[in-house]
């Protein structure tokens, strides 16, 4: 039997935070791969660990992917490393959310155009700038989910299913979907919060739990595929989920089970809703077809159980939902419904 055990304090989770000790700075981050049970720091000293810790899923989520992308390029910078090396490395920790990839970016540009010796400073700063940014574009879409949620869900009194993790967990705020639950908590109107488990790591029932229990959310757990018959049951009035890239189209990658939440969604005319800050939108990329799918370990899924030794596994990280099945696209910029106001351009910076 599992051990279950407090609830945990309430107030910020810090995912992740840059600190400079007299032995040299470092990037410390909160191991979520021991949630809930421990809460367990890593001390980032070089690229090869922030790239190990995302590999791993110690750093994960979207937004904080880019973060970690920033601060591993000051990081780099400042402890004398090859910035183009490392930038190699961090963009390539993971293929899926284009915030890695953005957030490297950012800082090497930045590290690139400063004047000399102000690279350091001009990394960090970047950084900071684009954490900065990320939660102000979380208290955005709280404010805009909430008001998308009164006009989908006439009366309040919201029953909402979300999948994998999208709190403050992910952010340099209060995350992106999870955002939204917790601006319609603290006005009074989340009856219950469905949380799909998320197989095969579990981000639902290890950190999204952690997240509401900390809240004091009324949360509730389920199996992925016990999630049809809460739809059947007449008992979800919104799907609310992050994402790790939106293409040009609307096409929107995330964790694998979103795609199942979506169809389900369409066949009981309940409202699919996207929360995503705009640096997910990858208008580079026209459709689903064009976005790589990480594939992970198979032992992720055959250690569970576990299976038979020589158990072949099917492990993608994500799926894709086609645009025709998504409701609505929530920004920090604005709401866009792929179908019927497909501009995603509209909401992106030029
Ligand atoms: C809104 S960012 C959270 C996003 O990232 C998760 O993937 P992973 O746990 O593999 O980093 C999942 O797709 C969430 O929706």
């Amino acid at each position: 039997m599992a051990d279950h055990f407090a609830r945990p304090e309430s107030g910020p989770i810090p995912a992740l935070r840059w600190e400079e000790p007299p032995e040299g700075p470092v990037l410390v981050v909160l191991d979520q791969t021991r949630l809930p049970q421990e809460e367990v720091e890593l001390v980032c000293t070089d690229v090869q660990a922030l790239v190990g810790a995302i590999r791993t899923l110690a750093v994960r989520g979207a937004p904080l992917l880019g973060l970690a992308g920033a601060y591993g390029i000051a990081l780099a910078a400042a402890r004398g490393y090859d910035v183009n090396e490392a930038a190699e490395a961090l963009a390539h920790a993971r293929p899926t959310a284009v915030n890695l990839e953005y957030g490297v970016r950012r800082a090497v540009t930045a590290f690139r155009e400063a004047g000399s010796g102000q690279g350091v400073a001009a990394a960090l700063a970047e950084a900071r700038a684009l954490h900065a940014q990320d939660a102000a574009a979380s208290a955005a879409m709280a404010e805009q989910g909430e008001r998308l949620l009164a006009e989908l869900v006439p009366g309040g009194g919201y029953r909402i299913l979300t999948h994998c993790n999208t709190g403050a967990l992910v952010s340099g705020g209060e995350g992106t979907a999870f955002a939204v639950v917790m601006a319609a908590h603290k006005a009074g109107e989340l009856r219950r919060l469905w949380v799909d488990e998320t197989r095969p790591l579990l981000q639902g029932a290890r950190l999204t739990t952690y997240e509401a229990a900390r809240a004091g959310m009324a949360y509730t757990l389920l199996a992925d595929n016990a999630a049809g018959s809460l739809f059947t049951a007449g008992e979800v009035d919104a799907v609310l989920v992050g994402a790790d890239r939106i293409a040009a189209d609307g096409s929107t990658a995330n964790k694998v089970g979103t795609y199942p939440l979506a169809v389900l969604a369409k066949y009981h005319h309940v409202p699919f809703v996207v929360v995503a800050p705009t640096t997910t939108v990858d208008l580079a990329t026209p459709d689903g077809s064009a976005i790589e799918i990480e594939q992970r370990a198979g032992s992720e899924v055959t250690d569970l159980a576990p299976s038979p030794l020589g158990t072949q596994a099917y492990n993608p990280a994500f799926d894709i939902t086609p645009p025709e099945l998504i409701t609505a696209i929530v920004t920090e910029n604005g709401i866009v419904s792929p179908v019927t106001s497909p501009s995603l351009a509209a909401v992106c910076p030029a």
